[in-house]
């Protein structure tokens, strides 16, 4: 039998990132959504096109031998395949993992072959593989937790690509930037060995590669989304040619890096070559990437551990200085009420109802005697204060 790949959420990475290279890696594609218009197109279609573009101009790879199942009505079914399957990916937004995993930890229990499955989650967070894990370890039989690792291993990653969304009427077709970069941790596969997949970089050490990603390309990206969006930009290439936002984001790269060679013994040469590739990557006008889907679920991005305020702490934690990045913050905590933006609704709501203690606390996760707090409470203060 061929080898068989379950990848949760059919959407933009999950067609044009994890697909395109499970596809390549001799994988048949088994794509689980909820949302019935995806699941008919991929239903009813044998291909879909990715298109890499480059400065160079655009290259097209056509992606086949997938099917598609969706597991609001055929959970059943979805069990089966995983009960059979050599690798389950998802992309589906760090929030959703907890409504796949019940599905996985059956499918999971339903195994009986002697491989377990490889379990990656592909999502913009410090270890998304470990929280999937949580939540289906909570939705296996306790009898069954002990013999769950001859079934199924969990690896982290770090995904990397820029998948604006895509124009209307482009059907499954994904418009992708060429440069991509996946990270997956080895150890969890021990003597079993890791899936053959020849695009993934395998490490022993993830934390650096996610934490340079996250508080880089992620954290120059929302930096920009947030400014650019106060000031009626609509893409992250147009907001980025405004010089007051792209001495903002130089700035907070400058912190974030600080903290990246501090910590994780990467040269300061070899960030400040990394920062500028991320700021041209981000600059990319071809991408045509709007503000609105980088700034996207702010309530998540303002997070203990995501791109505000996961550096800053740390940065306050060493001494180092954290200015630039609770001037991100701030324009963040402005991403409010935004049309097609549930978080951003819930987030003005927050600002509007909570004090500034709780609000802080809420939001931000942060500990009251922590380095940051006091810092982080004065920027929701003044949030609030504009707001009313
Ligand atoms: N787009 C990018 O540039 C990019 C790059 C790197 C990482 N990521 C990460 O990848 C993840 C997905 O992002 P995206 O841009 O592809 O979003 P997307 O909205 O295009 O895709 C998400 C898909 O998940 C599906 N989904 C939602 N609930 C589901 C459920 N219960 N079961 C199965 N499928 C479900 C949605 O219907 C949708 O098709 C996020 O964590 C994001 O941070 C995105
Ligand atoms: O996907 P999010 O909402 O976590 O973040 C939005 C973008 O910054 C993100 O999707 C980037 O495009 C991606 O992380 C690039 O690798």
């Amino acid at each position: 039998m061929g080898k068989k790949a379950i990848q949760f959420g059919g959407g933009n990475i999950g067609r044009g990132f994890v697909a395109e290279f499970l596809h390549e890696a001799g994988y048949e594609v088994v794509f689980i959504d909820v949302m019935d218009n995806i699941i008919n197109s991929l239903q009813n279609s044998s291909s879909y096109e990715v298109t890499e573009i480059s400065e160079q101009g655009e290259s097209t790879k056509t992606i086949t031998n997938y099917r598609a199942i969706n597991s609001k009505t055929h959970e059943k079914d979805v069990v089966q395949e995983i009960a059979t399957a050599d690798v389950v990916t998802c992309a589906v937004g760090p929030n959703i993992l907890k409504f796949i995993a019940p599905v996985i930890a059956k499918g999971i229990d339903a195994r009986t072959v002697s491989k377990p499955l490889a379990v990656i989650a592909c999502e913009n967070a410090i270890g998304a593989t470990d929280t999937l894990h949580g939540f289906i370890k909570e939705h296996t039989d306790k009898q069954r937790l002990e013999s769950l690792y001859s079934r199924a291993q969990f690896a982290n990653s770090a995904i990397d690509r820029i998948v604006p969304n895509q124009p209307p009427n482009s059907g499954l077709n994904v418009r992708i930037e060429k440069f991509y970069e996946w990270v997956v941790e080895k150890t969890p596969f021990g003597d079993v060995g890791h899936p053959d997949i020849p695009a993934i970089h395998w490490v022993d050490n993830l934390e650096p590669y996610i934490e340079r990603k996250l508080f880089t390309v992620n954290t120059g990206h929302a930096t920009t989304a947030y400014a650019g969006h106060l000031v009626e930009k609509s893409t992250i290439a147009d907001a980025l040619h405004d010089a007051t936002i792209r001495e903002a984001v130089q700035k907070v790269l400058n912190e974030t890096a600080a903290l990246i060679v501090a910590k994780h013994n990467i040269s300061e040469k070899e960030q400040k070559d990394y920062v500028n590739t991320i700021i041209t990557r981000i600059s990319n006008p071809y991408l045509e990437d709007n503000v609105e889907r980088v700034g996207r679920a702010p309530i998540r991005k303002v997070s203990r551990k995501e791109r505000f305020i996961g550096p800053a702490a740390q940065l306050a934690e060493r001494g180092l200085k954290f200015d630039a990045l609770l001037g991100g913050l701030e324009t963040a905590l402005r991403f409010q009420n935004v049309p097609g933006d549930d978080e951003s609704v819930e987030l003005a709501k927050i600002l509007k109802e909570l004090s500034a203690d709780d609000a802080t606390t809420k939001l931000t996760g942060l500990e009251k005697e922590h380095p940051l707090y006091s810092h982080v409470l004065k920027v929701v203060e003044k949030v609030q204060k504009d707001s009313k």
